[in-house]
Order: structure tokens, then sequence, then C-alpha cells
């Protein structure tokens, strides 16, 4: 299978390179490396000759693929997919940018969710295969054994995303505001005896100064928090919470039968884990050891953390989790509004099952046959 990758160096990109390295990916396809800034440079290694890259903008040569791998975002997709199709191209189009996900010719992928609707969708004759948002399936990766179980009425979900969800000069900036603030008070902090409300009063100065670095973000996010992600929506929903039901119902094909999802999505200081702290209404009062094996049983990946103290803060945490593929969830505990009411917190890395291996595993699906 000849696979057209574009967008391979950004920044999910490059952690779908990783990926597909470390699973020996590249051994079963013929990769072709396209660039929208240097045509005729080298191909990244992967372990077999490939040609030189490639004008992501010809589609004389996209048409050449059998699959297409875009993660090079919506502004590339919106300019190159339909005229590829309206050229003929019937290739498979797998993409991480949201464009398409919710047109009626595409399947938002998330295989250990909804593999069924996948593998339906191929003998269909589906083509167009895209990545959700990442907040939608790092949710459905952690609860995902009660959605699939027909258990949930309806769930809240409060996010704390990370600045990577931003993208990578977002991540850089947050770790450059970091330092100013350090730098500005570093004298008084090295001074055991300074008082903690001049070294306060001296952040909060910095942090509103003309000086500090906000060009991407716009405002500070270090040491305070961004409660608004994306753009404005309906109903004074941001377009990110609306993505939440939207995005889940269509994973979960719910059809009439849609599960309300709502809440609201707030950027915070960590550098690539989203976490959510999830409210779900059950439609039946279901036992908590019961709960626990739905979650823990749902996929490889998901892991249950006891609600105890020191192993949730040892365990449910972006520090520990960022890098890896596992979606731990934890803070299970029915809520005092009634034993159908249940809370939950989870978090997952979101440029691996947020991003990149959703779409990773989507190639090896179409392998499958
Ligand atoms: N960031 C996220 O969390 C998520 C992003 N997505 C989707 O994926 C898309 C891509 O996101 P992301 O990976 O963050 O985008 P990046 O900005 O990291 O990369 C996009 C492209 O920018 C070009 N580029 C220019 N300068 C550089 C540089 N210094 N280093 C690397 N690449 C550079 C590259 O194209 P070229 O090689 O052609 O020059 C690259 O493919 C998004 O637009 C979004 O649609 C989806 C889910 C999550
Ligand atoms: N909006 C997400 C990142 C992202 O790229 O989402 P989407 O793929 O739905 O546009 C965030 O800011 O954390």
């Amino acid at each position: 299978m000849k696979v057209g990758f574009v967008g391979w160096r950004g920044m999910v990109g490059s952690v779908l390179m990783g990926r597909m390295r470390e699973e020996n990916d590249f051994a079963n396809i013929d990769p072709v490396f396209f660039t929208t800034s240097n045509v005729g440079g080298e191909a990244p290694k992967v372990g077999k000759d490939v040609p030189t890259l490639q004008d992501a903008s010809d589609l004389d040569v996209l048409k050449e693929m059998d699959a297409i791998v875009s993660c090079q975002g919506g502004d590339y997709t919106n300019q190159v997919f339909q005229p590829l199709r309206d050229s003929g191209w019937d290739g498979y189009w797998i993409d991480a940018a949201s464009s398409l996900r919710m047109v009626d010719n595409s399947i938002i992928v998330l295989d250990p969710v909804n593999k069924a609707s996948i593998k339906k969708g191929l003998e269909d004759g589906v083509k167009n295969y895209i990545g959700g948002n990442c907040t939608v399936s790092l949710m459905l990766m952690g609860l995902g054994g009660l959605f699939q179980e027909g258990l949930v009425e309806w769930a809240t979900s409060m996010t704390y995303q990370a600045a990577s969800g931003a993208g990578a000069q977002n991540m850089r900036e947050l770790i450059s505001q970091m330092g100013a603030i350090k730098e500005n008070v570093a004298d008084l902090l090295a001074d055991p005896r300074s008082p903690i409300l001049d070294i306060d009063s001296a952040v909060a100065a910095t942090m509103r100064s003309e000086a500090f670095p906000t060009d991407n973000f716009g405002t500070p996010l270090a040491g305070s928090l961004l409660p608004y992600i994306d753009k404005a929506w309906d109903k004074g929903q941001s377009k990110e919470e609306w993505k939440g039901g939207a995005e889940t119902n269509k994973i979960l094909a719910s059809g009439s039968n849609t599960v309300h999802i709502d809440g609201l999505c707030v950027r915070i200081g960590a550098m690539r884990c989203h976490s959510q702290a999830l409210t779900i209404k059950l439609k039946k009062d279901v036992p908590m050891s019961d709960i626990e094996s739905l979650l823990e049983g749902a996929n490889d990946w998901s892991k249950v953390i006891p609600n105890e103290r020191d192993i949730t803060l040892q365990e449910l945490t972006p520090t520990k989790v960022t890098g890896t593929l596992s979606v731990p969830v934890g803070r299970l505990r029915k809520m005092h509004m009634g034993p159908e009411y249940l809370s939950a917190f989870t978090v997952g890395d979101q440029l691996l099952w947020g991003a990149a291996e959703p779409l990773r595993r989507m190639l090896n699906i179409l392998q499958e046959g």
C-alpha cells in the first residue's frame, strides 16, 4: 500500500512517526513524504528507501497514493481534500484535523471504542477516517466502558487542557512564562526571610507587564488558567465544548439515543496531558465494583485508580501519564445527589490517544483487509 504522509514533521506528525517507528509500521507500507515548505528535501529515515519530499499541493502526485495521512492541519485539508476528490481520487483519507469530522461521509476513528463502525464503514466504501477531538477521544478511552454499555444518561465534562492542544509554539511560550516569573523574583525567592506577599505581588506585576511573553496565548497561562478554548459557538458554548457532545455521539453512533454531554473547557499549565473531571448521570444504580470492572475491561489502556489519596496523587496526574498510552481513571465515587450520580477524573496524553494513535491504528486496520 502506497501511503502519503503530510504534516509528518509537525508536533502531531512527529508523535505519529515515533509511534510508527516503535511499532515497525513502516515495514508494511510504501511511504511517500510530502511537504509544504521543502520540496525535494530529504525524507525522514524510516528504515527503507523512500523518495525525496514531494509537493503537498501537487494533486498528480497525491493521486498516486492508496491512502493519505494528514497531520498538516485544517487549512491544508480545506485546500486540498475536495480538489483531490473532484479529480477522481478514491483513496483513503486519514486526517488529524477537525474539518471533515462531522461530514456525513466520514467516520471519527477511535477503534478501541468504535472498531465495529470502522469495519462497517470500510465494507460500505467509506473513504474518510478522521481522528477525534483530543478531549473527546480521551474521555471515551477512559470511560468508554460505561458509554458502550449504554449506561450513561448524561455527563458533564470539566476539562483541564494542556498547552500542547494549542500548538508547539504555545508549549514553548508556557515554559517561557514560567521562566519569566521565576527570573523576576529570583532574589526574593533565594532569601528565606523575604515576605511571601512581596513575592506574590512581584509575580502578579510580572504576569501583568507588557514584557511578559503572551504572543501565542494572548494572555498569561503560567500561574493562571484560560477558561475558554477555541472559538465562540452557539448558546454560550465554546466550539471545544460543543465537540464534546457532537463528536461523542457520532463516535458512539448514538442515532436518536443521544447522550447529552456538556461542560466547560479550560486551558491549564500542563504540557501535553489533558485531564477532565466528569459528573455522570447513570441510567440506573450500578454497583461500584461493576463500574470499575466495566471501565478497566473496556480496552487495554484504561486503568482504574482506587479513590485513595496517595495512589491518586501518584498515578492520576499529567506528570505520571505524559508520553504514555495509559489512560487512568479515578476519583470514582457515588455523589451525594444519589446512587446514579458518578464522579470521575481521567488523564490522557493528548498527542498520543488524543491525536496520533487513532490515525496510526486506522492505517493498520486498512491493512487488515
Ligand atoms: N496539536 C494538537 O493537540 C492537535 C492537533 N490536531 C490537528 O493536527 C494539526 C497539526 O497540528 P500540530 O502538529 O500541532 O501542527 P504543527 O504546527 O506542529 O505542524 C504543522 C506543519 O507546520 C510546518 N512547520 C513549520 N515550521 C515548523 C517547525 N519548526 N517544526 C515542525 N513543523 C513546522 C510543517 O509543515 P511542512 O513540513 O510542510 O513545512 C508541519 O507539518 C492541527 O492543525 C490540528 O488540525 C489534532 C489533534 C490535536
Ligand atoms: N482544541 C484542542 C486541540 C485540537 O487540535 O483539537 P481539534 O483537533 O478538535 O481541533 C485543544 O486546544 O486542546
